[in-house]
This record gives structure tokens, C-alpha cells and sequence, in this order.
């Protein structure tokens, strides 16, 4: 029996021929010109909000994204206000990141008005970021939607509010990933540094700037443990050499506009709410799905170890940093006076071994890996990174406090809670 024919109550809600094959004849002319229309219109929107001053820019993110007007401008004031306690109003990029939401929740528990940016780019599971974003909010963080690289936005946002501070953690991060995506590197860490350091100096009052640099930047060096006081042209990855590019960025809009500009070049951050493309992350994942891992070693299987830092410890030493950043000596684009520039190491000061930090993982999560040895391959690693804090100790009293067992278990346990389905039963 033939279906029976029903027309759409709408032109929108038309079906198609397949199964009412003989209503499509039967369509009246102005129906049709009623539909188009609708379509156009459609489109015309679509690329109003594409294309608008509001919209982020062309290369990241995907999406087209909206802010401004009153609700808008309200909301973000609301976030920026201080409570009690409160002594700075922070800008914080990159807020829906690992070190962002901490350092974004930490300041907020402070009393310090914050307000988030992040464009919530796909380089890893974007559900994770959401997830951070609502965190966040629940604590009365508003966190935008938007490109560091859109000027307009970044300009609204400090005629809206003045801001003290800028913590600037937004960036494209992964030291193997720069050589399958070159350009994310230069758009995030070269690009849209320069864009937020033009916005900034042209801002009234200048906010102090304090911003992630990386331990990547020594490179190739041997000496340990690193000191900033050490030669760092040597990078072994485009992620680190837009991080040295940042650092002499850094020392520009300094010399030129009186910036204060403070560089944290931090040591492999971990911990809970953390980045799945960083082994400690996808280690766990793996070990309890049962595939194998890889673990690097050098020459005759000589071990590469890394000077993990929990990130407790690196939120410490970010508002440390904020804390004794003075103030930028410009106005209106134009320098006053000399202003201060520092870079810090915020390391953890104890190299452990990728083996070890295995055998950890296999110790709490009760199972054992399934590893591959393998040689370093040649893609941006290095064999060791180890941390010399004595200028953050000496300026801001940092003092990393947490070992990487103790760090590890409160990862595992916030990892066992956030994927609840990955428990594997034990294998020891
Ligand atoms: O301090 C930084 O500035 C950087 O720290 C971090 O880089 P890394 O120290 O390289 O961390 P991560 O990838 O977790 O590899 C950890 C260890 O596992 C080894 N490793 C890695 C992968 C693998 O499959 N096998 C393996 O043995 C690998 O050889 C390494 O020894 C951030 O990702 C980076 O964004 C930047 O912030």
C-alpha cells in the first residue's frame, strides 16, 4: 500500500520524493519562491556572522563566534569584579586550558576579578576544555569564546574593563605535534602573542604581562640543571623556538613601551584536569585499555627523564609571578620609564626517568603496561630537562612541595572519576 500523502505543514518540513513521489509535481510556484527566500536568507545570515567584526579569525577556531553588547558587556564586568580580598583584575588567556583553569580558580578563590578567553581549538578533546569551562563558571568565571589573534575582541575586552594583569597561557603546546602543524605554532605563540602585546601596550592603564615560556627553550644544552642564565639558541622543536621567539617578543614591547613582562618557562606540568596529548596522560589511557606504550630511551639505553612539576606547585609560582610583577611604565603606546622584565624557571628541581614515572602509573592504576622500548626518535624531544629555581625562590619564594608519586595518585584519582568506564581490573 502506498504511504498516504500527508503535505509538510510547512515549507521548511518538506519530505522528500522517495517516499511521497507524487507530491513534489504538485508544489505550487509560490511555495517555492516562499522556500528560497527562507534559504537565502539563511545563507545571508550565515555569512553576516562569519564575516562580522565580531566573528574570530579565519584560521582558528572553526567556529563563528559572537560577543558584544550589553548583556555581553555586563557579563564580563560582573566576572571582572573583585571580591573580597581581591587586589588585581586578571585577563586570562588560554582559561580553558590544563594550567588556565587552575591558575583562573586559584586567583578567583583569592578574591582577584577574572575574566577568561580561549578559543577552544580541536588539538585535543574539546570536551575536556568544556568540561573546564564549566568549572569555572560555576565559580562566577566568565570564559569568552575567542581567538587571541581577533584585535577587535581583545580591544573591546580593555575598553570594557581595565585590566591590572594579563595572564597570557593561551598557546599551541606539544613539542612533537609542531612538525605536523607547523602553522598552529606560529599563529598561537608568534601571531597572537604579538596581537595581545599590541592591544596591551596601546591599553590605558598597561596591564604587567606574566606568560608561559617553556622549558623547551634550552634545548639541546647539557649542562644541568638549566639556569635562565644559560644559552637557549639551540631548540630542538618549532614549539620551543616560537617560545624563544616569545621571549625576545617579550623583550621588545618592553624596550619600546615599557611593558613589565614576566616569562615562566615551565617543566612538563601534570596533573589533574590535564592535557591528553602529554604522555602521563595517554600513558594512563593506554595501560588500562591494554595497548602498548612506547617509552624513549637514548643511547645504549640510556634513559630520557623529564623534571615533572605538579601543577599546584606551577599555580604557585603563576601568582607568585603576578604578585611581584610591577607596574608597565607606558601609556597610550607611548614608555615613561624602564620597566621590568624577568624570566623564571618553574620546575620541580628532581629529574625522574619516563621508566619510573611508568612504574608509578602501573603502581596505581594496578595494572601492568604493556611497553616498548625505543629510541628518542627525532622530532622535537630531548633526552633531559632539570630545573634550577633559585631565581623564583629568591623573588616570589616558589618552593614546589608535591613529588611526582604524590602528584601522580591525584591524577589517577581525578582520572578514575572523570572517564569512570576506563577502570580495568587488575593485572598484578
Ligand atoms: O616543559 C615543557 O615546556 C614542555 O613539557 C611538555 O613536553 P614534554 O616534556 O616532551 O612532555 P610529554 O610529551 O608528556 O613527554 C614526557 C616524556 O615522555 C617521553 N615520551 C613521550 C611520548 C611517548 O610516546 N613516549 C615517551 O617516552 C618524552 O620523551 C618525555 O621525556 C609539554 O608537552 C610541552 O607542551 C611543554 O610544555
Amino acid at each position: 500500500m502506498p504511504p498516504q500523502l500527508n503535505p509538510p505543514s510547512t515549507p521548511g518540513k518538506l519530505k522528500t520524493d522517495k517516499y511521497y513521489p507524487s507530491y513534489s509535481h504538485r508544489l505550487r510556484p509560490h511555495r517555492i519562491t516562499l522556500f528560497s527566500t527562507l534559504l537565502l536568507a539563511l545563507i545571508v545570515v550565515f555569512f553576516y556572522l562569519s564575516y562580522s567584526p565580531s566573528s574570530s579569525s579565519s584560521l582558528l577556531p572553526r567556529r563563528s563566534l559572537i560577543w558584544g553588547g550589553p548583556k555581553w558587556e555586563s557579563r564580563v564586568r560582573s566576572s571582572a569584579k573583585l571580591r573580597t580580598g581581591g587586589r588585581f583584575t586578571v585577563l586570562v588567556t588560554g582559561a580553558a586550558g590544563f594550567v588556565g583553569t587552575h591558575v583562573s580558580l586559584a586567583l578567583r578563590r583569592r578574591g582577584d576579578g577574572v575574566i577568561g578567553i580561549d578559543n577552544f581549538n580541536d588539538y585535543y578533546d574539546t570536551k575536556l576544555k568544556r568540561d573546564r569551562k564549566h568549572l569555572l563558571e560555576k565559580s562566577g568565571i566568565f570564559v569568552i569564546e575567542g581567538d587571541i589573534n581577533n584585535k577587535e575582541l581583545l580591544e573591546k575586552l580593555f575598553d570594557v574593563v581595565p585590566f591590572t594583569h594579563v595572564m597570557h597561557l593561551a598557546a599551541q603546546a606539544g613539542v612533537r605535534y609542531a612538525m605536523k602543524n607547523p602553522a598552529s605554532y606560529v599563529h598561537s605563540n608568534i601571531a597572537g602573542f604579538v596581537n595581545l602585546l599590541e592591544v596591551c601596550k596601546s591599553a590605558n592603564p598597561q596591564p604587567a604581562i606574566v606568560w608561559a615560556s617553556s622549558s623547551s627553550v634550552y634545548g639541546l644544552n647539557s649542562k644541568v640543571p638549566f639556569s635562565e642564565k644559560d644559552r637557549t639558541d639551540r631548540p630542538a622543536s618549532l614549539y620551543a623556538a616560537t617560545k624563544k621567539a616569545g621571549e625576545e617578543i617579550a623583550h621588545t614591547y618592553n624596550h619600546i613601551y615599557g611593558l613589565s613582562l614576566t616569562g615562566l618557562r615551565f617543566f612538563t606540568v601534570y596533573g589533574p584536569w590535564g592535557r591528553p596529548d602529554m604522555a602521563y596522560f595517554f600513558f594512563t589511557k593506554d595501560i588500562l585499555s591494554g595497548k602498548q606504550i612506547k617509552i624513549f630511551e637514548g643511547l645504549n639505553h640510556s634513559s630520557v627523564a623529564r623534571d615533572f612539576t605538579y601543577i599546584d606547585d606551577i599555580v604557585q609560582g603563576c601568582l607568585g609571578a603576578l604578585d611581584t610583577a610591577k607596574k608597565s611604565t607606558g601609556s597610550g603606546g607611548k614608555k615613561r620609564g624602564p620597566a621590568q622584565l624577568r624570566v623564571f624557571n618553574l620546575g620541580n628541581t628532581s629529574p625522574v626517568p619516563v621508566t619510573r614515572l611508568v612504574s608509578i602509573l602501573e603502581k596505581l592504576l594496578k595494572v601492568k603496561a604493556n611497553k616498548k622500548m625505543m629510541p628518542i626518535p627525532r622530532n622535537g624531544d630531548v633526552m633531559f630537562t632539570h630545573a634550577n629555581i633559585s631565581s623564583a625562590q629568591r623573588e616570589f619564594r616558589y618552593k614546589p612541595t608535591t613529588d611526582l608519586e604524590t602528584g601522580l595518585k591525584k591524577f589517577v584519582q581525578w582520572y578514575l572519576k572523570y572517564y569512570p568506564s576506563s577502570s580495568r581490573r587488575s593485572s598484578w
